[in-house]
Protein backbone atom coordinates (compact mmCIF):
# COMPACT_ATOMS: atom_id res chain seq x y z
CA UNK A 1 0.00 0.00 0.00
CA UNK A 2 0.86 3.55 -0.79
CA UNK A 3 2.17 5.15 2.56
CA UNK A 4 0.41 8.73 3.27
CA UNK A 5 2.76 11.61 4.17
CA UNK A 6 1.34 14.33 5.76
CA UNK A 7 1.88 17.91 7.38
CA UNK A 8 0.13 19.51 9.80
CA UNK A 9 0.51 23.09 10.74
CA UNK A 10 -1.12 24.27 14.00
CA UNK A 11 -0.90 27.85 15.76
CA UNK A 12 0.72 26.59 19.12
CA UNK A 13 2.19 23.48 21.01
CA UNK A 14 -0.40 22.45 22.82
CA UNK A 15 -2.54 21.89 19.57
CA UNK A 16 0.09 20.32 18.09
CA UNK A 17 0.66 17.97 21.04
CA UNK A 18 -2.86 16.91 20.53
CA UNK A 19 -2.73 16.08 17.44
CA UNK A 20 0.48 13.91 18.30
CA UNK A 21 -1.63 12.29 21.00
CA UNK A 22 -4.20 11.76 18.65
CA UNK A 23 -2.09 10.13 15.99
CA UNK A 24 -0.04 7.86 18.09
CA UNK A 25 0.13 5.89 19.99
CA UNK A 26 3.58 5.59 18.28
CA UNK A 27 6.50 8.46 19.88
CA UNK A 28 6.98 11.14 17.99
CA UNK A 29 10.53 12.61 17.54
CA UNK A 30 12.40 15.49 17.00
CA UNK A 31 13.10 15.55 13.14
CA UNK A 32 14.74 18.84 12.54
CA UNK A 33 13.65 19.48 9.02
CA UNK A 34 14.05 22.79 9.15
CA UNK A 35 16.70 25.36 10.72
CA UNK A 36 14.50 27.54 13.25
CA UNK A 37 11.56 25.35 13.27
CA UNK A 38 10.75 22.39 15.49
CA UNK A 39 8.83 19.58 13.16
CA UNK A 40 7.75 16.38 15.16
CA UNK A 41 7.25 13.20 13.29
CA UNK A 42 5.28 10.65 13.49
CA UNK A 43 5.62 7.20 11.93
CA UNK A 44 2.12 5.89 12.91
CA UNK A 45 2.42 2.36 11.17
CA UNK A 46 5.46 1.38 14.42
CA UNK A 47 4.71 -2.01 16.20
CA UNK A 48 2.25 0.52 18.43
CA UNK A 49 -0.26 1.29 15.20
CA UNK A 50 -0.15 -2.31 14.55
CA UNK A 51 -1.57 -3.40 18.10
CA UNK A 52 -4.24 -0.84 17.65
CA UNK A 53 -4.93 -2.73 14.30
CA UNK A 54 -5.53 -5.66 16.07
CA UNK A 55 -7.72 -4.02 18.67
CA UNK A 56 -10.01 -2.20 15.60
CA UNK A 57 -10.25 -6.02 13.57
CA UNK A 58 -11.04 -8.18 16.69
CA UNK A 59 -12.87 -10.96 15.41
CA UNK A 60 -12.73 -9.67 11.90
CA UNK A 61 -9.35 -10.92 10.43
CA UNK A 62 -6.50 -8.68 9.78
CA UNK A 63 -7.08 -5.20 8.35
CA UNK A 64 -4.26 -3.75 6.67
CA UNK A 65 -3.52 -0.12 7.50
CA UNK A 66 -1.35 2.24 5.22
CA UNK A 67 2.00 3.59 6.46
CA UNK A 68 1.23 6.88 7.81
CA UNK A 69 4.28 9.19 7.93
CA UNK A 70 2.87 12.91 10.10
CA UNK A 71 5.13 16.12 10.28
CA UNK A 72 3.76 17.98 13.12
CA UNK A 73 4.84 21.80 13.16
CA UNK A 74 3.50 24.80 15.55
CA UNK A 75 3.78 27.93 12.83
CA UNK A 76 2.96 30.70 15.05
CA UNK A 77 -0.80 32.32 15.19
CA UNK A 78 -2.49 34.32 12.44
CA UNK A 79 -2.52 33.73 8.25
CA UNK A 80 1.38 34.94 7.60
CA UNK A 81 3.00 33.02 10.45
CA UNK A 82 0.83 29.67 9.25
CA UNK A 83 1.62 30.75 5.38
CA UNK A 84 5.79 31.31 6.34
CA UNK A 85 5.64 27.91 8.46
CA UNK A 86 3.44 26.26 5.21
CA UNK A 87 5.61 27.03 2.81
CA UNK A 88 8.92 26.33 4.34
CA UNK A 89 8.32 22.63 5.44
CA UNK A 90 6.46 22.46 1.92
CA UNK A 91 9.56 24.08 0.04
CA UNK A 92 11.68 21.81 2.37
CA UNK A 93 9.92 18.63 1.63
CA UNK A 94 10.32 19.56 -2.45
CA UNK A 95 13.95 20.08 -2.34
CA UNK A 96 14.09 16.52 -0.48
CA UNK A 97 12.09 14.76 -3.42
CA UNK A 98 9.30 13.51 -0.63
CA UNK A 99 6.34 15.40 -1.47
CA UNK A 100 3.20 15.62 1.31
CA UNK A 101 0.62 14.19 -0.02
CA UNK A 102 -2.05 16.36 2.60
CA UNK A 103 -1.95 19.44 4.80
CA UNK A 104 -3.45 20.05 7.77
CA UNK A 105 -4.34 23.24 9.08
CA UNK A 106 -5.57 22.54 12.31
CA UNK A 107 -6.24 23.74 15.93
CA UNK A 108 -9.51 25.36 18.30
CA UNK A 109 -11.69 27.66 16.88
CA UNK A 110 -14.34 29.53 17.23
CA UNK A 111 -17.66 28.91 16.52
CA UNK A 112 -20.68 30.31 14.84
CA UNK A 113 -23.74 29.17 17.27
CA UNK A 114 -25.79 27.56 16.41
CA UNK A 115 -24.23 26.12 13.24
CA UNK A 116 -21.12 24.60 15.51
CA UNK A 117 -21.26 24.96 19.36
CA UNK A 118 -18.42 24.53 21.87
CA UNK A 119 -16.89 21.50 21.90
CA UNK A 120 -18.53 20.72 18.30
CA UNK A 121 -15.91 19.84 14.91
CA UNK A 122 -16.08 21.39 12.02
CA UNK A 123 -13.95 20.43 8.90
CA UNK A 124 -13.94 23.28 6.69
CA UNK A 125 -15.25 22.74 2.90
CA UNK A 126 -13.83 25.62 2.02
CA UNK A 127 -11.40 28.56 3.69
CA UNK A 128 -12.52 32.36 3.44
CA UNK A 129 -9.95 35.30 4.04
CA UNK A 130 -12.76 37.20 5.99
CA UNK A 131 -10.87 40.18 6.59
CA UNK A 132 -8.30 40.37 3.70
CA UNK A 133 -9.52 43.26 0.82
CA UNK A 134 -11.29 46.73 1.68
CA UNK A 135 -13.72 48.29 4.15
CA UNK A 136 -15.70 50.67 1.83
CA UNK A 137 -19.12 52.77 2.39
CA UNK A 138 -20.83 50.42 0.68
CA UNK A 139 -19.63 47.18 2.02
CA UNK A 140 -16.51 44.73 2.42
CA UNK A 141 -14.40 44.18 -1.07
CA UNK A 142 -13.02 40.86 -0.99
CA UNK A 143 -9.22 40.63 -2.31
CA UNK A 144 -10.77 38.51 -5.87
CA UNK A 145 -12.98 41.51 -6.38
CA UNK A 146 -10.26 44.16 -5.81
CA UNK A 147 -8.30 41.72 -8.78
CA UNK A 148 -5.51 40.89 -6.16
CA UNK A 149 -5.98 37.37 -6.12
CA UNK A 150 -8.17 34.93 -4.55
CA UNK A 151 -10.02 35.43 -1.22
CA UNK A 152 -10.86 30.99 -0.61
CA UNK A 153 -9.54 28.04 -1.24
CA UNK A 154 -11.56 24.97 -1.23
CA UNK A 155 -10.76 21.58 0.51
CA UNK A 156 -10.06 18.84 -0.74
CA UNK A 157 -14.10 17.89 -1.67
CA UNK A 158 -13.89 14.18 -1.51
CA UNK A 159 -11.89 13.90 1.13
CA UNK A 160 -13.16 16.76 3.51
CA UNK A 161 -16.83 15.15 2.99
CA UNK A 162 -15.63 11.86 4.08
CA UNK A 163 -13.88 13.36 7.08
CA UNK A 164 -16.84 15.30 8.46
CA UNK A 165 -19.26 12.46 8.06
CA UNK A 166 -17.21 10.05 9.99
CA UNK A 167 -16.55 12.49 12.99
CA UNK A 168 -20.05 13.64 12.43
CA UNK A 169 -18.66 16.88 11.89
CA UNK A 170 -20.18 20.01 10.71
CA UNK A 171 -19.04 20.65 6.78
CA UNK A 172 -18.87 24.17 6.29
CA UNK A 173 -16.89 26.93 5.05
CA UNK A 174 -14.33 28.09 8.04
CA UNK A 175 -13.26 31.56 7.92
CA UNK A 176 -9.71 32.97 8.59
CA UNK A 177 -9.46 36.54 10.21
CA UNK A 178 -6.62 38.23 11.25
CA UNK A 179 -8.72 40.10 13.93
CA UNK A 180 -10.64 37.84 16.31
CA UNK A 181 -14.33 38.84 16.20
CA UNK A 182 -15.38 40.27 19.58
CA UNK A 183 -19.02 42.11 19.05
CA UNK A 184 -22.14 40.98 18.35
CA UNK A 185 -22.39 43.13 15.40
CA UNK A 186 -19.26 41.58 13.71
CA UNK A 187 -20.08 38.46 14.26
CA UNK A 188 -23.88 39.19 12.76
CA UNK A 189 -22.33 40.46 9.57
CA UNK A 190 -19.51 37.48 8.99
CA UNK A 191 -22.30 34.87 9.71
CA UNK A 192 -24.66 36.46 7.05
CA UNK A 193 -21.83 37.14 4.30
CA UNK A 194 -20.44 33.56 4.46
CA UNK A 195 -22.70 31.39 6.22
CA UNK A 196 -19.47 30.14 8.03
CA UNK A 197 -19.41 27.49 11.15
CA UNK A 198 -16.12 28.59 12.40
CA UNK A 199 -13.26 31.14 12.12
CA UNK A 200 -9.47 30.82 12.92
CA UNK A 201 -6.52 32.45 12.20
CA UNK A 202 -4.51 30.35 10.04
CA UNK A 203 -6.52 28.02 7.47
CA UNK A 204 -5.63 31.04 4.82
CA UNK A 205 -2.06 31.19 5.04
CA UNK A 206 -1.99 27.39 5.10
CA UNK A 207 -4.11 27.15 2.46
CA UNK A 208 -2.25 29.88 -0.07
CA UNK A 209 1.29 28.07 0.73
CA UNK A 210 -0.40 24.55 -0.22
CA UNK A 211 -2.23 25.77 -3.43
CA UNK A 212 1.44 27.16 -4.61
CA UNK A 213 2.96 23.70 -4.16
CA UNK A 214 -0.24 21.77 -5.41
CA UNK A 215 -0.87 20.12 -2.36
CA UNK A 216 -4.26 19.03 -1.38
CA UNK A 217 -5.62 20.67 1.99
CA UNK A 218 -8.14 19.88 5.12
CA UNK A 219 -8.80 21.94 7.47
CA UNK A 220 -10.12 20.66 10.85
CA UNK A 221 -11.39 22.55 14.11
CA UNK A 222 -12.25 22.09 17.39
CA UNK A 223 -14.51 24.63 18.71
CA UNK A 224 -13.32 26.55 22.21
CA UNK A 225 -15.63 29.39 22.31
CA UNK A 226 -18.85 30.80 20.31
CA UNK A 227 -17.62 33.85 17.99
CA UNK A 228 -19.09 36.70 19.06
CA UNK A 229 -18.99 39.47 21.92
CA UNK A 230 -15.82 38.48 24.14
CA UNK A 231 -15.95 36.24 27.29
CA UNK A 232 -12.77 34.30 28.04
CA UNK A 233 -14.07 32.90 30.85
CA UNK A 234 -16.07 31.43 28.89
CA UNK A 235 -13.53 29.28 26.48
CA UNK A 236 -13.40 25.83 26.99
CA UNK A 237 -9.57 25.49 25.54
CA UNK A 238 -9.10 21.97 27.59
CA UNK A 239 -12.20 20.17 25.89
CA UNK A 240 -11.47 21.60 22.63
CA UNK A 241 -8.08 20.06 22.62
CA UNK A 242 -9.17 16.67 23.91
CA UNK A 243 -12.04 16.77 20.78
CA UNK A 244 -8.70 17.59 18.91
CA UNK A 245 -7.03 14.58 19.47
CA UNK A 246 -10.35 12.69 19.39
CA UNK A 247 -10.65 13.85 15.99
CA UNK A 248 -7.21 13.09 14.47
CA UNK A 249 -7.62 9.32 16.30
CA UNK A 250 -10.41 9.39 13.74
CA UNK A 251 -8.26 11.21 10.94
CA UNK A 252 -5.71 8.00 11.63
CA UNK A 253 -8.40 5.30 10.87
CA UNK A 254 -9.83 7.34 7.67
CA UNK A 255 -6.24 8.42 5.94
CA UNK A 256 -5.41 4.61 6.88
CA UNK A 257 -8.21 2.54 5.61
CA UNK A 258 -9.83 4.72 3.54
CA UNK A 259 -9.03 5.87 0.01
CA UNK A 260 -5.78 6.11 -1.33
CA UNK A 261 -3.82 9.33 -2.29
CA UNK A 262 -4.44 11.28 -4.13
CA UNK A 263 -6.77 13.24 -1.85
CA UNK A 264 -9.43 14.97 -4.20
O1 LIG B 1 -7.92 36.95 24.77
C1 LIG B 1 -8.92 36.87 24.06
O2 LIG B 1 -10.00 37.44 24.34
C2 LIG B 1 -8.90 36.04 22.85
C3 LIG B 1 -10.05 35.97 22.11
C4 LIG B 1 -10.08 35.19 20.98
C5 LIG B 1 -8.98 34.48 20.58
C6 LIG B 1 -7.84 34.55 21.31
C7 LIG B 1 -6.70 33.75 20.90
O3 LIG B 1 -5.63 33.84 21.43
C8 LIG B 1 -6.96 32.80 19.81
C9 LIG B 1 -5.77 32.45 19.05
C10 LIG B 1 -5.80 31.06 18.45
O4 LIG B 1 -6.99 30.28 18.62
C11 LIG B 1 -7.75 30.18 17.41
N1 LIG B 1 -9.07 30.72 17.78
C12 LIG B 1 -9.81 30.22 18.78
N2 LIG B 1 -10.97 30.85 18.88
C13 LIG B 1 -10.98 31.81 17.95
C14 LIG B 1 -11.95 32.81 17.59
O5 LIG B 1 -13.04 32.93 18.14
N3 LIG B 1 -11.61 33.61 16.57
C15 LIG B 1 -10.42 33.50 15.91
N4 LIG B 1 -9.51 32.57 16.23
C16 LIG B 1 -9.76 31.72 17.24
C17 LIG B 1 -6.97 30.94 16.35
O6 LIG B 1 -6.83 30.16 15.20
C18 LIG B 1 -5.59 31.22 16.98
O7 LIG B 1 -4.65 30.24 16.64
C19 LIG B 1 -7.78 35.33 22.47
Amino acid sequence: MTAVRLLVVTAVRAERDAVARGLGPAAAVECGALPGREMLRIDCTGDASSERADRTAAGQGPVRHRQLVADLTAGGVGPAAAAAATDAALTAAAVRGDRYHLVVSTGIAGGFVPVADVGSVVVADRVIAADLGCETPDGFLSMDCLGFGVSEHACAPHLSAAVARVLGAVHAPVLTVSTVTGTEERAQRLRQRHGAAAEAMEGFGVAEAAAVHGVPLLELRTVSNAVGPRDRAAWRIPDALTALQDAFAVLYTVLARGAPPPYV
